[in-house]
């Protein structure tokens, strides 16, 4: 995904290169803030380019001022002939105040709008990726990377209004510094360049730095949300976990710590470079100033307008050259956001595509494999899926078994459209699902993963999420959890289907396993997707209650719903209309259950294998 590529594009840049870019940078400010807020974003313009114009004017003000004032005439008449320039200072000062109070206000309200408006771009953008990209690490790190871009976007407004501003005042005090001696203008760059190129060299620094500790940074996180979050606490507490993630928390730290003392050695060793040449190039300036005044070359009262125009003009192109070289800083992170913004468009979702048959009659696999991409191109590890052909009949129960690892989680997730095969078609009817509108192949799923979500919500939106885009009723819901056998849960909660289940939370409840996988079912219920897949329904669940959750599925597919059920308890899957039997990725067996059992393949030793645990006297260690 480039990440070096990027780093070496902003080696190469360069304080000239920076000024190139700038055009672009203040125009990408604007784009956003007249996204978030037009008008705001007109009075930030309006007021910046007023006050740098008022700032140019009562430069020109002063310099009147000190021409009459050290003018010939009595003090009297000097101050007479000052007064119109004094009173048009005040009253360009007075403007200048009331422009700046516009502006404040007007960015004030700006700016929580482009950060919220940048966010909700990489949010909306983010959730509408495929899994695979959320699962590749790569895209992961943008995914971090791109996240303090939202808040540099914010930034970019200050510092875009204060590069307009300073721009101003600088191409003010220039000109006059030009009408009054050609020799000045290029000492004022010269005393101004030091600290730019100091600015520069640190910025560079620490955004060569953030990019290179992203990923330590978010492990440091990791690890001290490990020590407080609760589900990890048990173990805390009894393995004893917590020193030795503290241990590793100190050393990531440390580390961490190490290069930004390496940072800080470096900044002060170039603010001191910086300082010397300053202060070479002030010397320089005001001997040249020397020099023209003894040789006549200068009149005094312009060598005060000088002094003036030469204070101002350094102090606005000091201000230009940070706030360039911030407003750059804070492009590079906004550079990440927009990046992923093209990089989640290339990795969305596609919308559109073949309609689905109404009502299909089979899904068919169809020589599929799959394998989850690897970090290392060279690893040679098997598929998760190898060359997989089987139909799942519609309307029917049909269970996949296999031992850990044999495929049968990547099969469904296929099956829901979340991965696409690496070979083969998976069609629904005829029609292949790469081609098909994702979002309505979705539309027709209903899935408990084995992991899944468990919400920090209501127990009423936990049941209801499963299809947040329909409105809420107590029918619908009622009749989801009484599908899913998940009343009584529901009857023990203190304020019923209103509890809050997020125990770290004030008035929040915590369900137990079990508890929580009916209301995992009870939300595929309320989603009403014609396929319903569910992944080890009952590992939570106790012996009464696994049976009737199963009671419940066949009833389901008795209503003529599809369901897919991936279970290791081989007893259960005795209901199943078919069964496919996976190993090492491949389809091994299909068949009815008792066909399978007659057959003494894998499934017959599997069941046997289960069975013997309740019809041994004796336990039996099984060698090896
Ligand atoms: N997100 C993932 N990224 C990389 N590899 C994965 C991922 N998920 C699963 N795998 C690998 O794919 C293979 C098949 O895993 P899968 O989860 O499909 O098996 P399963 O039959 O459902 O196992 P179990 O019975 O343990 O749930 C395994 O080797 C696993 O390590």
């Amino acid at each position: 995904m480039g990440w070096s590529q990027h780093g070496n594009a902003f080696l190469e840049l360069d304080f000239r290169a920076m000024m190139t870019r700038l055009p672009g940078m203040l125009a990408s400010s604007l784009r956003l803030a007249r996204q978030a807020d037009a008008r705001a974003a007109r009075i930030v313009l309006a007021s910046q380019v007023g006050v740098g114009v008022a700032q140019a004017v009562s430069l020109l003000a002063v310099n009147s001022v000190l021409g009459r004032l050290i003018g010939t005439g009595t003090i009297e008449e000097r101050l007479r002939s000052a007064a119109p320039a004094l009173v048009t200072m005040a009253a360009v000062m007075f403007v200048a105040a009331l422009l700046r109070a516009a502006s404040t206000y007007a960015t004030g309200r700006l700016e929580p709008k482009v950060e919220r408006v940048a966010t909700e771009m990489y949010l909306e953008r983010a959730a509408a990726v495929e899994l695979a990209a959320i699962e590749d690490h790569a895209f992961h790190k943008l995914l971090d990377t791109a996240q303090y871009g939202a808040s540099s976007a914010r930034r970019m407004i200050s510092y875009g209004t204060r590069v307009v501003n300073a721009m101003i005042s600088l191409i003010t005090a220039a000109g006059v510094l030009t009408v009054l001696h050609p020799a000045l203008l290029p000492l004022l760059i010269t005393m101004t360049i030091p600290s730019a190129w100091g600015a520069l060299t640190n910025a560079r620094r620490r955004y060569e730095s953030f990019h290179t500790w992203v990923q330590h940074a978010r492990a440091g996180h990791l690890i001290s949300a490990l020590l407080t979050e609760p589900e990890a606490a048990p173990e805390i507490r009894v393995h004893g976990v917590g020193p030795f993630l503290l241990r590793h928390y100190r050393a990531m730290s440390e580390t961490a710590e190490a290069e930004q003392a390496r940072l800080a050695r470096l900044a002060a060793r170039t603010g001191l470079i910086a300082a010397a040449w300053t202060g070479l190039a002030t010397v320089a300036t005001y001997a040249t100033l020397g020099g023209l005044l003894l040789s006549g070359a200068m009149a005094l009262s312009v060598a005060g307008t000088a002094v003036i125009a030469i204070r101002s003009g350094s102090a606005s192109l000091n201000t230009l050259v940070l706030e360039i070289n911030a407003l750059h800083e804070e492009a590079l992170f906004v550079g990440d956001l927009e990046r992923l913004y093209v990089e989640a468009a290339d990795r969305a979702i596609p919308v559109g595509g073949d309609p689905l048959p109404d009502d299909p009659q089979e899904i068919r696999f169809e020589n599929v494999t799959f394998a989850y991409p690897s970090d290392h191109p060279d690893d040679a590890t098997r598929p998760a899926l190898d060359d997989v052909t089987l139909t799942l009949p519609l309307g029917r129960i049909v269970a996949l078994v296999g031992e850990n690892g044999s495929g049968k989680t990547t099969l469904v997730k296929l099956l829901a459209g979340l991965y696409q095969p690496d070979r083969g078609r998976i069609l629904w009817d005829g029609v292949d699902a790469a081609r098909a509108d994702r979002h309505r192949l979705a539309e027709r799923i209903a899935m408990v993963a084995q992991d899944f979500k468990r919400w920090p919500f209501t127990a009423k939106v936990n049941v209801a999420v499963g299809r947040s885009s329909a409105p809420l009723t107590d029918e619908r819901l009622a009749a989801s959890v009484t599908e899913a056998g998940a009343e009584e849960v529901v009857d023990d909660l203190p304020r019923g289907l209103d509890t809050l289940l997020a125990r770290n939370f004030s008035g929040g409840h915590e369900l137990s396993g079990g508890q929580w996988q009916r209301l995992g079912i009870a939300r595929a219920a309320y989603r009403r997707g014609r396929i319903l897949i569910v992944d080890e329904p009952t590992a939570a669940l106790d012996a009464r209650a696994e049976l009737e959750v199963f009671e419940k599925i066949r009833a389901l597919a008795g209503n003529g719903q599809t369901v897919v059920l991936i279970t290791h308890r081989l007893a259960s899957v005795r209901h199943a209309d078919l069964v496919h039997v996976l190993d090492q990725g491949r389809v091994v067996e299909s068949g009815t259950p008792d066909e399978l059992l007659a057959s003494g393949g894998v499934y017959a030793e599997l069941y046997a294998l289960q069975a013997d645990q309740f019809t041994a006297k004796l336990p039996v260690r099984k060698a090896g």
